[in-house]
């Protein structure tokens, strides 16, 4: 339902359904309408479970004066897509804020948190390309279910051109939209995210010595991860290839099925990542055969809080190449 409301919107974005939150990156009608609805959901299936989930969106701004019209569209459109995906009465305004706000949870290392982020890649987004809807669920901190849909991702091995610009155009067309799913100690799966019914394919990443065809994705957005880094990092270990540059964690799904080999993730100094950006994207990346750690070599510790600190970057990649890359990194960029 998050990825019918989301394309919807993609495709007819107007100004002023979007804005930047204080943070200055933005938000839109898409990102408080799908964390609305996949909390509905949730809900609706857990409905006597004890209920936790760490969401990146909260509806503060929505409430405040001038907030009222972009409420109102979020609520028709959430309401247009329960109407028809779920048979499900209409919300009101009101309702749709509480659920959007149930999204407040501290999350940490005991006990059972959902981890959502909404709309992964905003920019992406706005811009006409890549983004996810990730859903992980943690239990006692570790992230036991992670699922990542990827309405603009091919099911066929993305392309430096589908990358590149103007993945929307494929929008709605067969083959494109790709559902990753994983369980802990369960295996990877990939299938078609809108054409139901079709058997799931196994993902499993062969564990490569030779680094020479490997290609490397990163964020498609330079002040989100550091690109000049990324490359010189790359070229040490032997890397040709021109970078795979796509926004969100669809690279965790591509990388799963072998599109790439490697992500490179590396925030500028006083970034301060958050666990929904990373949760469901790593299981499925692990699941697959890789590795993901932080630059120092540890595991992503998803059990504290909202916040995922870390060591000053996330490298993804099968075990031979992870290695080489973490010692790679050493002479690059020593700790301080
Ligand atoms: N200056 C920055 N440095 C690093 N990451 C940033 C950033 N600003 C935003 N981000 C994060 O990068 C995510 C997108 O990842 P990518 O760069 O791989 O497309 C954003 O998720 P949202 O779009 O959900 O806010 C946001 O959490
Ligand atoms: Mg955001
Ligand atoms: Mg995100
Ligand atoms: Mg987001």
């Amino acid at each position: 339902m998050a990825a019918v409301l989301s394309e919807k919107v993609q495709l007819q974005l107007k100004a002023g359904e979007f804005t930047d939150k204080a943070d200055a990156t933005p938000v839109t009608i898409a990102d408080y309408g799908a964390q609305a609805l996949v909390i509905w959901s949730l809900r609706r299936s857990l409905p006597d479970a004890t209920f936790s989930v760490v969401a990146e969106e909260d509806a503060g701004d929505l409430r405040e004066p001038g907030g009222e019209e972009m409420a109102a569209r979020i609520t028709e459109l959430v309401n247009a897509v329960l109407s028809v995906e779920a048979g499900a009465p209409a919300l009101s305004s009101e309702e749709v804020l509480d659920l959007i706000d149930l999204g407040d949870s501290a999350g940490g290392s005991q006990g059972r948190h959902w981890v959502l982020d909404p709309i992964d890649g905003t920019r992406g987004f706005v811009g006409m390309r890549q983004y996810a809807v990730c859903l992980a669920l943690l239990d006692a901190g570790q992230v036991v279910v992670g699922v990542l849909g990827c309405p603009n991702l091919p099911m066929e091995p993305i392309t430096d051109a589908d990358a590149a610009a103007g993945a929307a155009e494929r929008v709605g067309q067969a083959g494109v939209g790709a559902l990753f799913s994983a369980t802990l100690g369960g295996g990877a799966f990939v299938g078609p995210l809108k054409e139901g019914g079709q058997p799931l394919q196994r993902l499993a990443l062969e564990d490569s010595a030779d680094f020479g065809e490997a290609r490397f994705m990163e964020s498609y957005e330079s002040k989100q991860s550091d690109h000049s880094f990324a490359g010189r990092l790359a070229a040490v270990v032997g890397v040709t290839r021109p970078p795979l540059r796509v926004d969100s964690a669809a690279k965790y799904g591509a990388l799963a099925r072998g599109d790439a080999a490697m992500n490179l993730r590396f925030p500028h100094a006083g970034y301060r990542d958050k666990i929904w950006d990373h949760a469901a994207g790593a299981l499925i990346a692990a699941e697959a055969g890789a590795v993901i750690s932080d630059v120092g070599g540890k595991p992503l510790d998803f059990g504290n809080g909202r916040w995922l600190d870390m060591d000053r970057g996330i490298v993804t990649a099968p075990p031979a190449l992870h290695a080489a890359l973490l010692a790679a990194i050493q002479d690059l960029a020593p700790a301080s």
